[in-house]
Formats: C-alpha cells, sequence, structure tokens
C-alpha cells in the first residue's frame, strides 16, 4: 500500500480534514507529508491520492481503476442503477462510452463540420452580450444555453432560444446538483451507514436529498419528452443525432437481455452529456472572462492577434486556429489556473492492482490531484500567476500538450467531449474579444474572486460583474 494516513477506527481522517481547514488543503498536507501518492481513509472509504502527472497517467491507463464509486451522491441520480456513461461502470459503460465517441464524430464532434453551429452560437450569444454594454453586469445564463446548443445539436440535432426560460431552467438545475453533490451529502458517501440511520428529515432539509431527487425527476422528464420526440419521427434510413443512432441500436437487439442498449440507458447517458457538457464549458468561459477582465495587458495582446488574424468584417473560424496560438495558450493557462475539477472524478480498483509499485487493493478510491499538478512547480515556471507563456514556445507557437496539464484527465476515462469543448472555446473566446473589451466595474478588484477553495471538488467560478465595452468594429 503506498503510505499515508489511517486515522480514527470508523471516522478515519474525517476530523483531521476537517480540523484543517478545506479537503484541498488537508490533501495538500498530506501531499507535503508522504508524497506523490498516499491513500487516506474518509469514514469508511480508502482513498487513494495521486499528485504526479505521469503516476497518474500509469493508473488511469490501467485497465483495473476503471470503476466509479457507489457514492450515494452519484447513485442518486441514477436511481441507484449502472446505467449512462460518466458513473457506470463494467459493460454498460464500455458500450455507452464506445457509442457515444464513434456517434457524437460520426455528427461532427471535433469536426469542421460543427463550425457552423458553433459560428451560429457565437452570433447569438454576441448579440445578446451586446444589448448590455458599458454597464457592470453579471454573466446570464444565456451562456450555458449557447454552450449547450453546440453539444446538443450532434446529440438530440435541436437548439434553444438563449433566452429561452425552460431551457435556462434546466441548465440551472444542473448547475444547483454540482453544488449539491459537493455538500452535506458527501457525508452519505464516506459513512454509507448513515443512509440508513439519519432520518429523511435531516437528510432532506440538510444535504438536499429531496431536492436533488426533485431535480432528477424535472431534467428526467425533459429528457424523455426529447427521446419521445425522437421516436415519433425516426426515418431509419436517415438517422438525424445520436439519439436516433442510439434507438436504432436498442431496435437492432430487438430487446435482448444481454444488450446494455435500453431506453432507460439512452436516458441516463443523455442526463450525462447535458450535465458533463454545459456546465464546465460554460464555466471555463466565464472564467476566461474573469480573467480577461483581471489582466488587462494579456487581453490587449490577444485583441492584437485577433485583429492581426481577423478581419474587421469577418467571424472567427476555425481556419484562424493556426494565427491564434496566444489566444489558445491564454485558454490553456484558464483551464490550468482555474482546475476546474480539481481531483477529476473518483475511479476505484475493480481488483487488486499495482500503480507505482504499490497495491492498490480492490474498492480504492483512486483520486487523480488535477489541482496539485496545476500548481507544482516540477511542471510550471511560474504557477501562482496567471501567464500564458506556459504553452508557447520558444517561437510563440501554442504548446497543447505538456506534463502535469491534465483538466480533462488522463487514461481511458478521460473526458469525451475534450475536442468539442476545446473548439467551443476557442470559437466563443475569439468571437468575444472581437467585438468587446472586458473591463472591471470601475473601482473593482475582481482578483479576490480568484483561488478560492471553497468547493471541495469542483472550482465554479462565484457570480461576478464585468462591464463589455463594444470594439469599433463591424461584424
Ligand atoms: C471545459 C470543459 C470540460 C472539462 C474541464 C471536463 C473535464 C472532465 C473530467 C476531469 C472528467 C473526468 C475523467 C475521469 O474520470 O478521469 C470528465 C469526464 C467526462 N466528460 Fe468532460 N469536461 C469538459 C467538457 C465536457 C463536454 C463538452 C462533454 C460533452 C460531450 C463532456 C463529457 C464528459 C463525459 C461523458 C465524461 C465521463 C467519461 C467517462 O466516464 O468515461 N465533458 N470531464
Amino acid at each position: 500500500m503506498p503510505p499515508g494516513d489511517w486515522g480514527l477506527p470508523i471516522f478515519g481522517s474525517i476530523i483531521s480534514c476537517a480540523c484543517g481547514g478545506t479537503l484541498s488543503q488537508y490533501i495538500k498536507q498530506l501531499t507535503i507529508t508522504y508524497g506523490a501518492i498516499f491513500h487516506m481513509k474518509l469514514g469508511s472509504r480508502l482513498f487513494i491520492v495521486i499528485s504526479d502527472f505521469h503516476i497518474i497517467k500509469a493508473a488511469f491507463g490501467n485497465p483495473d481503476i476503471q470503476g466509479r464509486p457507489n457514492f450515494y451522491s452519484f447513485k442518486l441520480f441514477k436511481n441507484f442503477k449502472n446505467l449512462g456513461i460518466a458513473v457506470s461502470e463494467g459493460k454498460v459503460w464500455q458500450n455507452g462510452r464506445r457509442f457515444a465517441m464513434r456517434h457524437l464524430k460520426e455528427f461532427g464532434m471535433g469536426k469542421s463540420s460543427l463550425e457552423e453551429t458553433i459560428q451560429h452560437e457565437a452570433k447569438e450569444l454576441i448579440q445578446d452580450l451586446a444589448l448590455s454594454t458599458g454597464i457592470p453586469k453579471e454573466l446570464s445564463w444565456n451562456i450555458n444555453v449557447a454552450v449547450l446548443n453546440v453539444l446538443w445539436k450532434l446529440v438530440a440535432d435541436r437548439r434553444y432560444d438563449v433566452k429561452d426560460t425552460e431551457i435556462q431552467h434546466f441548465v440551472k438545475l444542473t448547475s444547483g446538483d454540482f453544488d449539491d453533490i459537493q455538500g452535506p451529502i458527501a457525508l452519505l458517501d464516506i459513512f454509507p451507514f448513515l443512509i440508513f440511520l439519519l432520518p429523511k428529515i435531516l437528510k432532506d432539509k440538510w444535504m438536499n436529498v429531496h431536492k436533488m431527487e426533485n431535480s432528477r425527476d424535472q431534467v428526467k422528464e425533459f429528457i424523455m419528452s426529447v427521446i419521445r420526440e425522437h421516436q415519433v419521427s425516426l426515418d431509419p434510413s436517415n438517422p438525424r443525432d445520436y439519439i436516433d443512432m442510439y434507438l436504432l441500436e436498442i431496435n437492432k437487439h430487438n430487446g435482448g437481455l444481454e444488450s446494455t442498449f435500453t431506453l432507460e440507458d439512452l436516458l441516463e447517458s443523455l442526463k450525462d452529456l447535458f450535465n458533463a457538457g454545459s456546465e464546465t464549458t460554460s464555466s471555463t468561459l466565464r472564467w476566461f472572462i474573469l480573467y480577461m477582465a483581471i489582466h488587462p495587458d494579456i487581453q490587449t495582446k490577444i485583441h492584437a492577434e485577433l485583429d492581426h488574424a481577423v478581419p474587421k468584417d469577418k467571424f472567427p473560424t476555425l481556419q484562424d486556429r493556426n494565427k491564434l496560438h496566444y489566444l489558445e495558450a491564454v485558454i490553456h493557462e484558464v483551464h490550468r489556473k482555474a482546475s476546474l475539477a480539481k481531483f477529476g472524478l473518483a475511479h476505484t480498483a475493480t481488483k487488486d492492482t499495482r500503480v507505482h509499485g504499490y497495491t492498490i487493493p480492490k474498492g480504492a478510491i483512486v483520486l487523480a490531484n488535477i489541482e496539485h499538478c496545476h500548481n507544482n512547480h516540477d511542471y510550471w515556471e511560474k504557477p501562482q500567476e496567471f501567464y500564458p507563456e506556459h504553452f508557447l514556445d520558444q517561437q510563440g507557437r501554442v504548446v497543447l500538450k505538456r506534463d502535469g496539464f491534465l483538466p480533462f484527465s488522463l487514461g481511458r476515462r478521460q473526458c469525451l467531449g475534450e475536442s468539442l469543448a476545446r473548439t467551443t472555446l476557442l470559437i466563443f473566446t475569439a468571437a468575444i474579444l472581437h467585438q468587446f473589451v472586458i473591463t472591471a466595474p470601475h473601482g473593482e478588484d475582481l482578483s479576490s474572486g480568484v483561488g478560492t477553495e471553497e468547493n471541495p471538488l469542483f472550482n465554479f467560478v462565484k457570480p461576478f460583474k464585468v462591464v463589455l465595452h463594444k470594439k469599433e468594429r463591424v461584424m
């Protein structure tokens, strides 16, 4: 076993963790004490935390570390069944992931054919942002809808108006779910016996269990309605999107008991794509806008690059990518500094296995300490600063892959939407800075909103206000 902290019987190290401040701070302390791979016990759960890029790569490439923990908070959203992509395991996960990768690519993920969709959404967003230039304003939920629309084109061949209140309601629910799973419900994950001991009222009122169930059921109803519409209009000779392909796959297996392709699994896979695809990319876009307001000097350099690369009367396209090295380096630096998923998504060992010379016992929960890698002097020249040069070579060309950089995790469960997120972010950020200058509201220091360690798992940016100023350009 890797070295580490067993803590007290029953409690494990939960008390030291609580006394040490945040989970991040406690893990930081253990990393200093025990090094790049260590164990810690929280409640009845054994965690293996890996803080070294190469060891994470080896561990997450290991076929025996591809499970997901049976956390109450994860499973509640799945009605306690092994379904969907993000928190499923075994054949269900393998088939679902392979199928999603294949068909999202077929309908345009990572291809230039999606360009028109991304541009259309970026234009809609720009028009919307243009309505409130010159005044301090919080970024609205329209951003989440525009981002979702890009994914939803591939998945369900449809778009929503960015101001559509119904779809905004669902993206808000998703965002709330991300907050709730980081709250007190985590106690049920690490002390599973409390699931039976705690009175329902405490679970509902304190841990928001009822709220999460309610959100799960509302999102389920919404996604089911999208599936039903597809069932009615399905033309087997002309599949339009991922949902059509999935329905045809179900028909192919003809309800065979062995098949993992079922309506219930389709529903859960869609919920996963909806959740994983909207909040993450939108939040990264918000971080980008915040960093631009904090670093006018860096923003000026992007403006100069854009002015040179994209004519005044043109909209940025993917073809401009090879002229936008600085912008792409800045987006990478935003991923690094934000470290959106601080510890990725937890994996589990599905049998006893070996990593870096240590035994990882079956059932152990393996965490990639992404936040640590992103802030480690071994990998970064100026880890504490916002320094896009981390991703530029001597010739000023962007360096896309670097040791120590893993915002989308690594290995067999690496984010399946990475290429989609990267393309969306490039076009959206280029379009925004092609049209606007972003500043902090007069007299406000936005840098205090950066580097917070309040959330244990996900670094979603707190609401902030910025002022957008229209550039003297013609679209
Ligand atoms: C900036 C945007 C994004 C970030 C930072 C991000 C990050 C991550 C991370 C860290 C994981 C965990 C990987 C692991 O378990 O080791 C993950 C998984 C996943 N992501 Fe993303 N993601 C982003 C956007 C997207 C988008 C746009 C989609 C939609 C297609 C997506 C779909 C998924 C899915 C389905 C999984 C589960 C994969 C599996 O369990 O096999 N993500 N993502």
